[in-house]
């Protein structure tokens, strides 16, 4: 009999239900129960999902469902938890949402569950700490959205810049999935070019520092978002489609998630966004750039607030 992949949903707020609506325009999964303390919201949702089911690529089932339905599932996503308002800080969301998750992959680990977390609840690196802490599940079988909204963003406003597809924009966002996080201009790419070179072909066009600027409309995004319409979630949606996608269909994909790195970078014992290799186990491997000095620096920072910020925590994982 043909496998059935099954993602259960944990958390149909705005982050979401946008993902269970993209996952289902792009034919996704055979299955998706969707989950929530919000019973009402959750099952307004999954009727209107269902009556969208007849222009769907192909048929699905979908419900509401609990906790015992994840014992089948491949993949639990979750996206349950506090949102930033307008002036927080990621790292900000953490305390309430560490406790939020203690018992939400406590529920899910009693039911038998051994597929992969895929997190994107913020703070979204250490919060797939703490899925994989309270789990006890393989480093390789956490995944945190880690940067691939950030990387997503960055692509889209370089490919602005460059008035070039972003198909042929190759550039990653690194670390946290927050204020430190940083781009690695060394290994960015237009049009098979480093982006330097491709700058000095239109020297008249282009300037080195317009670049500090696209970096800081990246990094501040959700700042501008939440402050016009209190949240982001059609972005992070699809990419999280993107990751179940490079999951289930084994596509050995290199995304910038949020992955266990022990000793690489000098890093030791910390989920953070790098780029990985995704496929049907989870992270493959974990991609070390050869990032340039500045760029290790500012990597090496950006992992001691994830750090500092765990250590502020650390109780919580005893008691
Ligand atoms: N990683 C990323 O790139 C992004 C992450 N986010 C994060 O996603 C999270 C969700 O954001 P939104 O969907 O806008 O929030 P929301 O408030 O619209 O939805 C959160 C949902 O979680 C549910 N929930 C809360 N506690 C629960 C529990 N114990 N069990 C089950 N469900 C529970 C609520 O009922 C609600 O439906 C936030 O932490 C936000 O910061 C948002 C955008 C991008
Ligand atoms: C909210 C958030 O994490 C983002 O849009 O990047």
């Amino acid at each position: 009999m043909e496998h059935v992949n099954r993602v259960a949903l944990i958390g149909t707020g705005a982050v979401g239900s946008s993902y269970a609506f993209a996952l289902l325009n792009q034919g996704v999964a055979d299955e998706l129960v969707m989950i929530d303390l919000n019973k009402e919201k959750s099952e307004g949702d999954v009727m209107d999902l269902n009556h969208g089911l007849a222009f769907a690529p192909f048929n699905k089932k979908i419900w509401f469902g609990d906790y015992s339905d994840c014992k089948q599932a491949d993949i639990v996503v979750i996206t349950a938890g506090a949102n930033q308002k307008p002036g927080e800080t990621r790292i900000d969301l953490l305390e309430k949402n560490t406790d939020i998750f203690k018992s939400i992959v406590g529920s899910v680990m009693k039911s038998g569950f051994d597929g992969i977390f895929i997190v994107a609840t913020n703070p979204v690196d250490l919060l797939t700490y703490m899925t994989w802490k309270f789990s006890g599940l393989p480093v390789h079988r956490v995944i945190g959205s880690g940067t691939i909204l950030d990387t997503a963003r960055l692509k889209y406003m370089l490919s602005e810049y460059f008035s070039i597809d972003s198909k042929n924009v190759h550039a990653y966002i690194v670390g946290e999935h927050g204020d430190s996080e940083l781009p690695v201009w060394s290994h960015a790419t237009v049009a098979g070019k480093s982006i330097y070179e491709r700058m000095e072909d239109h020297p008249d066009r282009y300037n080195e520092g317009d670049l500090e600027d696209i970096f800081q409309q990246v990094r501040d995004a959700a700042y501008a978002i939440i402050d016009r319409k209190g949240a982001t979630h059609y972005g992070i949606a699809m990419g999280l489609v993107r990751l179940t996608k490079a999951i289930l269909h084994n596509e050995n994909s290199v995304l910038t998630v949020s992955s266990y790195v022990d000793g690489y970078y000098d890093v030791e014992g910390l989920y953070i966004g790098v780029p990985a290799i995704v496929n049907r186990k989870g992270i493959a491997e974990v991609i070390e750039l050869n990032l340039d000095r500045k760029e290790k620096k500012q990597f090496l920072e950006s992992a001691d607030v994830l750090k500092r910020a765990l250590a502020s925590i650390q109780s919580k994982l005893s008691e």
